[in-house]
């Protein structure tokens, strides 16, 4: 299983793109699948009756509903997984709420790491504009948190299996940007 995270602050682009090159991988023949955190509907549920205010109770609720999700990953066989927020998500957020990235990736050390993560890069004040109305995570205490997020993102973006991506750019741009950045490193 090849796993690609595309990572970023809410309304930078995530569902759009991943969906795109799901659509894209399929006509290349690869058996490809989107998927998206958080995963299991009774761990959604009491994230969204917690609110914003307990990072570690959210740490570990992302988390749990992660180990499910990557079993549930794991069981559908497929060549390439493209995963709508994934590890990245709870360090950028959880440490932009307090919560040390070590435990946090210490939390996390046993789940498989992406081969690719694509990082979405956006102004929060842009982002903002894009969040779809009624979303049940768009709490006032989040919104106010997201140019650390952002700042979180990209200390965490160094490393050679990330893409960071001006999300700024016209959704077509960004897709065929990472497509190709994406064929070039699939077996
Ligand atoms: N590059 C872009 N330029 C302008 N609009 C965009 C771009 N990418 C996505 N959008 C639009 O922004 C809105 C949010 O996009 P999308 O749902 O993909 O974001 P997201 O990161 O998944 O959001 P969230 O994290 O809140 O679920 C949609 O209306 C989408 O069409
Ligand atoms: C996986 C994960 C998500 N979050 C935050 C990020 C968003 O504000 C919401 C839900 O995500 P969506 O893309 O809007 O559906 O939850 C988080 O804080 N920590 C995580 O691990």
């Amino acid at each position: 299983m090849f796993l690609v995270s595309i990572e970023g602050i809410d309304g930078s682009g995530k569902t759009t793109l991943a969906l795109k090159l799901v659509e894209r991988l399929q006509k290349t023949g690869r058996r490809s699948l989107y998927t998206k955190e958080p995963f299991t509907p009774e761990l959604t549920g009491m994230i969204e009756r917690l609110g914003w205010n307990d990072p570690v109770a959210l740490t570990l609720l992302f988390s749990a509903d992660r180990r499910i999700h990557v079993k549930w990953m794991e069981e559908q066989n497929a060549e390439v997984v493209i995963t709508d927020r994934y590890v990245h998500s709870t360090i950028a957020y959880q440490s932009a709420m307090g919560i040390e990235k070590e435990w946090i990736a210490l939390v996390n050390s046993k789940f498989p790491q992406p081969q690719l993560t694509v990082l979405l890069d956006v102004d929060p004040n842009v982002a903002v504009s894009r969040i779809k109305k009624g979303d049940i995570f768009d709490f006032p205490e989040k919104r106010r948190l997201l140019e650390k997020v952002r700042e979180k993102y990209l200390e965490l973006a160094r490393g050679d299996t990330f893409l960071v991506v001006d999300a700024n750019r016209p959704i077509e741009e960004i897709q065929e940007r990472v497509f190709t950045y994406l064929l070039e490193r699939l077996p």
